[in-house]
């Protein structure tokens, strides 16, 4: 193959990938106005994988776009809505979807939508930037109020547009010829505007709005009596709609037509276009040409001396002007319907909004009651735990001052002072009762032979095993004291000398039956003992405690290692 030809293939290669892209977007959607098949054909060749997230977003708004001419506008207008959530709300593209979401509800006279979209339109456009984007949006609410026969706010919207800055000549094309429209209805305007009009979208390359325009002006020759000036674009204004083949334009032309002929008086010409104007009226969409042609069609059988034809098409224009007026009433009261809807939705909205507000408040003040009330409870539990903390340390350090102060530290027995306490205490009942208490007092043998031949510790360990022997033998009634070194008192309440000297017995028996081999040495252990009790000396406890101190004498005395009691005899003379 030459190398020219392979270069040539690169070259086309290269366009068609580049041109696959973005720019296939860009151009699709630039032509889409002014050759629809030649935009539909480039968005065709577009490959959507390729695109970006923001190239997508367009694509699919071409693709609804493109999909108003399969004729079905409910899957066209779902289309964008599903869109419209998805673009951001910064985005251009939201203000041309809500455009044309716009024109095809107004189009399909869904009233509801329309107004809705248009309020939406209307609010956006204090916020845009952008002198394009905000046309578009001028764009769609001039076409909403226009189809909605609202005159003076479409032509607000018209002159909003023609006076924006950087406007294109495309978009003051639309704008005049829009203006152009309305202002044949309401019989308004100069026959400069028309002309002025069709140059700008000559230059535009608009054929619509060109033959929309001659038509405009045609229609405002014939209706103002200027055949001559008719005469001269008729040849022009008919090439074009021909050109054109939409039924809308056509009508509105055969209309005017058949008033020029029957101005010229060429009745069969007249009579033939206002019929073409009726044949193309099948659906009842064009109602206002229709009823032009019936007037012509009433005008010619008149001149033609057919009075009872005339009569039945003036019952059929009638008939008709009614038609349009219901029609026009019907749409009025829809709009009215959709507005009133629109603002009790509103309404509705805002005391939902206003609502919220109140649950969102009256929700804060709970929370706020709830983490005071946690706040205040856990504060009084850490004075509750910490009361109690410190009342259980001050009972315990009460406790321990207690055992201190009233035990003896080796012996884990009362000490002398807890001892005299208790037996004060005891004796005095005793006395308020009558009842006996008994007192032994007991010292040990030869002690201080422990101390001295095994030393201190050992002494310590007999004085606590004697306690161990003692408690061994002793039950509730005994109170059991250490008097001081190796001398222990007992206080029994309920008992005589007699039954003191039975106990005293078991405890010189347990006290002897003490094992020394524990300590690590042998010796034995041994106590003498003194009884008395308060049927002898009374419930004093001084003298209690002497005359049992007189008794252990006795036993020391004479021999250790048993039991004396009191006898007050043998004291009673010294
Ligand atoms: N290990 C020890 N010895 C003590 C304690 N209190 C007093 N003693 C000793 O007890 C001994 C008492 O001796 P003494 O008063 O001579 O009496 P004894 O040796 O038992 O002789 P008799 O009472 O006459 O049989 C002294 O050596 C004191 O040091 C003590 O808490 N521990």
């Amino acid at each position: 193959m030459p190398k020219y030809l392979i270069g040539l293939l690169c070259v086309v290669w290269l366009q068609v990938t580049f041109a696959s892209g973005a720019s296939l977007l860009e151009q699709s959607d630039k032509l889409r106005l002014s050759d629809t098949q030649k935009a539909l054909t480039l968005f065709m060749q577009i490959e959507r994988q390729g695109l970006s997230p923001q190239e997508k977003l367009h694509y699919r708004y071409l693709e609804a776009y493109f999909s108003t001419f399969e004729g079905d506008l409910q899957r066209t207008l779902s289309l964008y809505r599903e869109l419209l959530d998805e673009v951001p709300a910064s985005s251009p593209l939201k203000v041309r979807i809500l455009t044309s979401m716009l024109g095809i509800a107004s189009y399909s006279e869904q009233w509801g939508v329309s107004v809705e979209l248009a309020e939406q339109l209307d609010a956006m456009l204090a916020h845009i930037a952008d002198t394009k984007v905000l046309i578009d949006a001028y764009k769609g609410l001039l076409i909403f109020y226009n189809s909605t026969e609202q005159a003076r706010m479409a032509l607000t919207y018209a002159e909003k547009i023609l006076a924006s800055p950087d406007i294109t000549v495309e978009q003051r094309c639309f704008a005049l010829t829009m203006q152009n429209e309305i202002v044949v209805r309401e019989s308004n305007t100069s026959e400069k505007q028309f002309s002025r009009a069709i140059t700008i979208c000559e230059a535009a390359e608009q054929p619509y709005y060109v033959a929309s325009n001659y038509v405009h002006l045609f229609s405002f020759y014939v209706q103002n009596g200027n055949i001559n000036k008719a005469r001269m674009i008729f040849e022009d204004t008919q090439s074009q709609v021909e050109a054109l083949d939409v039924a809308f334009l056509q009508s509105s032309f055969f209309a005017a037509e058949s008033k020029f002929h029957l101005a010229m008086n060429e009745l069969d010409m007249a009579r033939k276009t206002s019929f073409a104007v009726i044949s193309l009226d099948k659906a009842g969409q064009f109602l206002p040409p229709k009823i032009e042609a019936y007037k012509v069609l009433v005008e010619v059988a008149k001149q033609k001396g057919e009075y009872e034809r005339a009569l039945t098409l003036l019952e059929k224009q009638n008939s008709l002007k009614e038609t349009l007026h219901s029609e026009r009433v019907v749409k009025a009261l829809a709009l009215q319907q959709a507005k009133y809807d629109l603002k009790a939705k509103e309404n509705e909205i805002a005391l939902l909004d206003k609502k919220n507000k109140l649950l969102g408040t009256e929700s804060d003040l709970r929370r706020q009651q709830i983490e005071s009330a946690l706040l205040a409870l856990v504060f009084t539990s850490i004075t509750v735990i910490g009361l109690l903390c410190w009342t259980y340390r001050s009972r315990k350090i009460q406790h321990r001052l207690k055992v201190l102060a009233t035990t003896d530290s080796l012996t884990g027995c009362a000490n002398r002072g807890y001892f005299s306490d208790i037996a004060t205490k005891v004796l005095k009942t005793a006395s308020r009762q009558g009842s006996p208490v008994c007192m032994l007092l007991l010292d040990l043998d030869y002690f201080k032979r422990v101390n001295d031949n095994y030393g201190h510790q050992v002494g310590d360990w007999v004085l606590r095993e004697v306690v161990n022997a003692i408690n061994t033998v002793s039950d509730k009634n005994c109170t059991l004291g250490r008097m001081g070194g190796e001398e222990f008192g007992m206080l029994i309440t309920d008992a005589d000398v007699k039954e003191g000297l039975v106990f005293a017995e078991q405890c010189r028996e347990a006290i002897e039956m003490i094992d020394s081999s524990v300590s690590g040495h042998s010796f034995s252990v041994s106590a003498s003992f003194g009884v008395s009790d308060t049927r002898q000396v009374g419930y004093n406890l001084d003298n209690l405690f002497s005359a049992a101190d007189l008794a252990l004498y006795q036993s020391k005395k004479y021999g250790r290692n048993q039991v004396y009691e009191y006898d007050q005899h043998l004291y009673s003379g010294t």
